[in-house]
């Protein structure tokens, strides 16, 4: 059984979602690997500063729906999307749009934490290097922000650079978000950001994405139905590469309205 104890309020009606709530609208969006479909007219509005999880069987499309969010499968030679995908209006995939600069805007944090060789410090600074920022003082300030920001400040305060593969698995993903969060983006896409990491470690993630809303609209994949019903305000269930159902949260899990998100919320399938 679910617990559904810690389902969030219901949020807007997505319908109804004004310009100014939406950070992205995905429009009639159809992606190919080669000559396979892997999704199929997929259509949402992805409300502002809340959480929006994606949910569904193994191979249903929602790594793959996640990372057009942020063009993260035009390093994958064999894919085609059609459709848009607007992020404030613009939609991403015009010619027009520098993919470097949409990838500040959207953050993404993967699976395994992959922090790269080098001190705590200069892996949260890293983008902000990237971006020909070096005065001590801003990435002093920066790092401390995104570690607080990160709910990781308080553990490694005093080992700043130490190397950051010293750090536990949930320590080390938690750095990962400090590090996206570094570079102010609007959007944070998280891609089963829990599955390598431990029950309490697990636990502190949640409870982070939960605070992250607060500044950050934030995009979750999860396989966990019990962390979708925790951490999301709204949940998107796939299936076959096409968006079955796609409502609050509370709603999804207390009274779906298709068949085939009952018998996944269920167990029936999965
Ligand atoms: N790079 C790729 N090349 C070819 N096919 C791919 C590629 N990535 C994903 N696919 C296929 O696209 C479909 C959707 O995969 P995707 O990884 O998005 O699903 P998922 O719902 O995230 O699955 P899981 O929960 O197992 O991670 C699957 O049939 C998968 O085999």
């Amino acid at each position: 059984m679910i617990d559904l104890s810690n389902l969030n309020a219901k949020t807007d009606d997505l319908n109804t979602l004004t310009p100014e709530n939406t950070a992205l609208e995905i429009k009639n969006l159809d992606l190919f690997y080669g000559d396979k479909q892997a999704l199929h007219n997929v259509s949402m509005k992805i409300p502002k500063g809340k959480v929006t999880a994606f949910i569904g069987p193994s191979g249903c499309g929602k790594s793959t729906l996640l990372r057009c969010i942020n063009r993260m499968n035009d390093l994958v030679e064999i894919c085609r999307v059609d459709g848009n995908i607007e992020l404030q209006g613009i939609n991403i995939y015009d010619k027009s749009v520098d993919v470097a600069s949409l990838r500040r805007r959207i953050g993404m944090v993967f699976q395994r934490p992959n922090p790269f060789p080098k001190s705590i410090y200069e892996n949260v600074v890293y983008g902000l290097r990237l971006q020909g920022i070096n005065d001590r003082r801003t990435l002093d300030e920066a790092c401390e922000t995104s570690l607080r920001g990160a709910a990781l400040w308080n553990e490694v305060k005093d080992r700043l650079h130490d190397n950051a593969f010293g750090l536990s698995g949930g320590q080390q993903q938690r750095l990962v978000i400090a590090r996206a969060i570094a570079i102010g983006p609007e959007v944070l896409l998280l891609d089963e950001p829990t599955s390598a990491l431990d029950p309490i470690s697990t636990l502190t993630v949640e409870e982070l994405i939960t605070e992250l809303k607060k500044k950050f609209t934030v995009v979750i994949v999860t396989h966990n139905m019990q962390q979708a019903a925790r951490v999301s305000d709204q949940t998107a269930f796939m299936y076959m590469g096409k968006l079955i159902e796609y409502s609050d949260t509370n709603t999804l899990f207390t009274s779906p309205k298709q068949k085939q998100t009952e018998d996944y919320i269920t167990g029936r399938y999965g």
